[in-house]
C-alpha cells in the first residue's frame, strides 16, 4: 500500500451513511427480489428468508464447513470476523461476503439442481434484450465512418458510462432509470492514458458489470486489437455472479452472441472478438481473487506478475475502483498517482462514482461539487474519472 498516512476504513455502521443504507435496504431488496425471480423450492425460500433476517439482524455466520472456498475465505478473514455485526466489519468485506452467503443459499456451488444457476441472470437478460441496446449498438453504424481516433474516444466513453448501467442500483432504488443529475468528469487523465492504450502489447480490462458495460468495454477491446494499439487482450471477469450484475464467463458468451446475431457494424464487432479469443489475442481470466473482499493492494503473486507484465491495466466501475485505492475514506484530494503506487504496473480507471470513496480530485472541483450537492456527488452515479498512474 501506498507509503502515506492510513485514512478510515470504510464500515457500514452509521446510520444513515450510503454504506449504511446499502447492507440494511439494498440487500434485503436484492434478496426479495431473487425469491421472487426462481420458481424456489419451500427450502430455497426458507434459506432466503433466513438470510434476509441474518444479514440485518444477526451476525456473519462462517460457511458450510463442506464449502469447496472455506480455506480461501480463511485465508481473506472469515474467522476473525465470524460473530461480528455485518455492520461492524469492513463494507467491502461485508459486500462481498453477502453475495457469496447468498449464492451458497440458493444452491450455486451445488451439488443439486440449482448449481451454477445464476440467480441474476434475468435481470441481466433484461438489460441485454432492452431497446436501449439495440439503440446503442445502431448507434455503432455512424461511428463506423469516422476517422478511428474519434472511434477510440467515443468508445473509451462508451466504457466509461457504460459504468452507470448497474443492476445492483436498479434493484434496490424506488425510482429505478438514469439519475437525471448532471454529468461530468470530475478527473480526466485521457491525456495520459492514450499513448498507453496504442503501445502495443498486452491490454489487461478488469471488468465490471455485464451487459450493457460490458457490450462497450468489448468494443473498445476489438477497436484496439483491430488497429494495431493493443496486440492482446485479457477480460478479467469474476469466477461467479457478483454484486448482482458482475460479468461472469456466462456474461460474456451472452454479450458476444448479442454483437453478433446485431445488424451493421455490431456484427463485425462480434465477429472479430469471436476471432480474436478463437486465436488467443482475447483471453478471459476468472481468477478466484476477483471476487475477493479485500483492496487489490493483497493481490496474489500470479495476479501481480501478470499486472507487471501488461503494458497498461484498466479497472473498471466503481468496486473495483475501491479495490484499486483501498475502500477507504481519503482526502478527495490525494493524489490517484499516491493511493495507486503500489499497482505493479501502469494501471488506469475508468469509474462512475458510486461509493464514497475518491482521491486525485483537485481542490477546486471537489469544493465545487460540495458547493453544488453537499456529498451527493460521491455516490449518484452522475460523475466519473479517467485517472491514471504509470
Ligand atoms: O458496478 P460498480 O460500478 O462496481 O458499482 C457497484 C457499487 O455497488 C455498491 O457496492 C453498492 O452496492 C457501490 O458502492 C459499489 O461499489
Amino acid at each position: 500500500m501506498p507509503d502515506i498516512p492510513f485514512p478510515p476504513v470504510i464500515l457500514g455502521n452509521e446510520p444513515g451513511s450510503f454504506p449504511h443504507s446499502v447492507l440494511a435496504e439494498r440487500h434485503p431488496a436484492i434478496v426479495r427480489q431473487v425469491r421472487e425471480a426462481f420458481p424456489y423450492d419451500p427450502g430455497r425460500h426458507r434459506a432466503l428468508d433466513a438470510l434476509l433476517d441474518n444479514c440485518i439482524k444477526g451476525v456473519i455466520e462462517p460457511l458450510p464447513a463442506d464449502a469447496h472456498d472455506l480455506g480461501r475465505w480463511e485465508g481473506w478473514g472469515m474467522r476473525e470476523y465470524t460473530g461480528s455485526s455485518w455492520f461492524d466489519v469492513p463494507w467491502l468485506w461485508s459486500e462481498s461476503y453477502f453475495y457469496r452467503q447468498l449464492l451458497d443459499t440458493v444452491g450455486y456451488f451445488g451439488p443439486g439442481p440449482w448449481q451454477g444457476i445464476d440467480p441474476f441472470r434475468p435481470f441481466k437478460l433484461a438489460e441485454l434484450d432492452a431497446p436501449e441496446t439495440d439503440e446503442e449498438l445502431t448507434a455503432l453504424d455512424t461511428l463506423a465512418g469516422r476517422p478511428a481516433d474519434e472511434q477510440a474516444r467515443a468508445l473509451l466513453h462508451g466504457s466509461l458510462w457504460g459504468n452507470r448501467a448497474d443492476l445492483g442500483f436498479r434493484l434496490s432504488t424506488e425510482h429505478p432509470g438514469s439519475p437525471a443529475a448532471a454529468q461530468g468528469l470530475v478527473a480526466d487523465d485521457s491525456e495520459d492514458l492514450w499513448p498507453l492504450l496504442s503501445g502495443a502489447g498486452t491490454l489487461c480490462l478488469i471488468a465490471d458489470n455485464a451487459g450493457r458495460e460490458l457490450i462497450p468495454d468489448l468494443l473498445l477491446i476489438a477497436h484496439l486489437l483491430e488497429h494495431g494499439c493493443v496486440e492482446r487482450a485479457v477480460l478479467h471477469i469474476k469466477p461467479y455472479p457478483y454484486y448482482v450484475s458482475d460479468a461472469t464467463t456466462a456474461d460474456v458468451v451472452d454479450a458476444l452472441r448479442r454483437l453478433a446475431a446485431a445488424p451493421g457494424a455490431a456484427a463485425a464487432y462480434g465477429q472479430l472478438l469471436w476471432s480474436a479469443m478463437a486465436d488467443g489475442r482475447l483471453t478471459v481470466r476468472a481468477h478466484p481473487f476477483s471476487c475477493a473482499p479485500l483492496p487489490y493492494a493483497r493481490m496474489p503473486a500470479d495476479l501481480r506478475e501478470e499486472f507487471a507484465a501488461a503494458a497498461l491495466t484498466v479497472v473498471k466501475g466503481d468496486l473495483n475502483y475501491r479495490r484499486l485505492v483501498g475502500d477507504l475514506l481519503w482526502p478527495p484530494t490525494t493524489p490517484f498517482t499516491e493511493a495507486a503506487a503500489y499497482f505493479p504496473g501502469p494501471v488506469a480507471a475508468l469509474r462512475t462514482l458510486k461509493s464514497d470513496v475518491v482521491t486525485g480530485l483537485d481542490a477546486g472541483t471537489e469544493a465545487a461539487l460540495v458547493a453544488a450537492e453537499d456529498q451527493r456527488w460521491r455516490t449518484g452515479g452522475t460523475h466519473a474519472l479517467i485517472q491514471v498512474c504509470a
